[in-house]
């Protein structure tokens, strides 16, 4: 069982499997005649293969116990998958690098801070949206369309929060 201790979210400790949607910290424009801050283009959608198109849904997800044991991790090889929580809800992320094979030595965990959002790459393997605490309601872009877009690999990991 691999073990590991869940650190906090920074973007660029996330960079090698996708983007954190944070307004803070992130450039802005004004529009609407100054009344709002565009925080513009945080992360990057996309859209793989024939007939893709975007899907915006919304997650009502029941709390996780710690730790938090897994058995696989999954990816979509054919377009990103985005998670925005509404309330400020916490959430556990483990992830690993795309490739064909997880590397368990290269299986990062972080717990966000309740106004991150996260982004992941395609093809970046992930564990299922683990919200903390309380039950939680997400924002979820990802893509639709035919074709396979969720393939699993078995890897049991334990997170804990420290
Ligand atoms: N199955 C589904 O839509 N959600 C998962 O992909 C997930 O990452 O939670
Ligand atoms: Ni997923």
């Amino acid at each position: 069982m691999l073990e590991l201790i869940a650190r906090p979210l920074t973007h660029e400790a996330f960079a090698t499997f996708g983007d954190v949607i944070d307004s803070r910290g992130t450039a802005s424009f004004p529009i609407n005649a100054g009344r709002t801050q565009r925080h513009h283009d945080l992360a990057s959608v996309e859209l793989l293969g024939e007939g893709a198109r975007p899907l915006i849904s919304l997650f009502v997800s029941q709390p996780v116990s710690l730790p938090l044991e897994i058995a696989h991790l999954e990816r979509h090889p054919l377009g990103s998958q985005a998670f925005m929580p509404l309330h400020e809800e916490r959430f556990l992320i483990v992830v690993a690098p795309p490739g064909d094979v997880i590397d368990p030595g290269q299986v990062c965990a972080f717990v966000t801070d309740g106004r991150q959002g996260v982004n992941y790459h395609a093809g970046t393997w992930h564990a299922v949206q683990s919200v903390l605490e309380r039950e939680g309601e997400f924002l979820v872009v990802d893509r639709g369309g035919p074709g396979n877009n969720c393939d699993e690999q078995a890897l049991p990991v334990r997170v804990s929060l420290s």
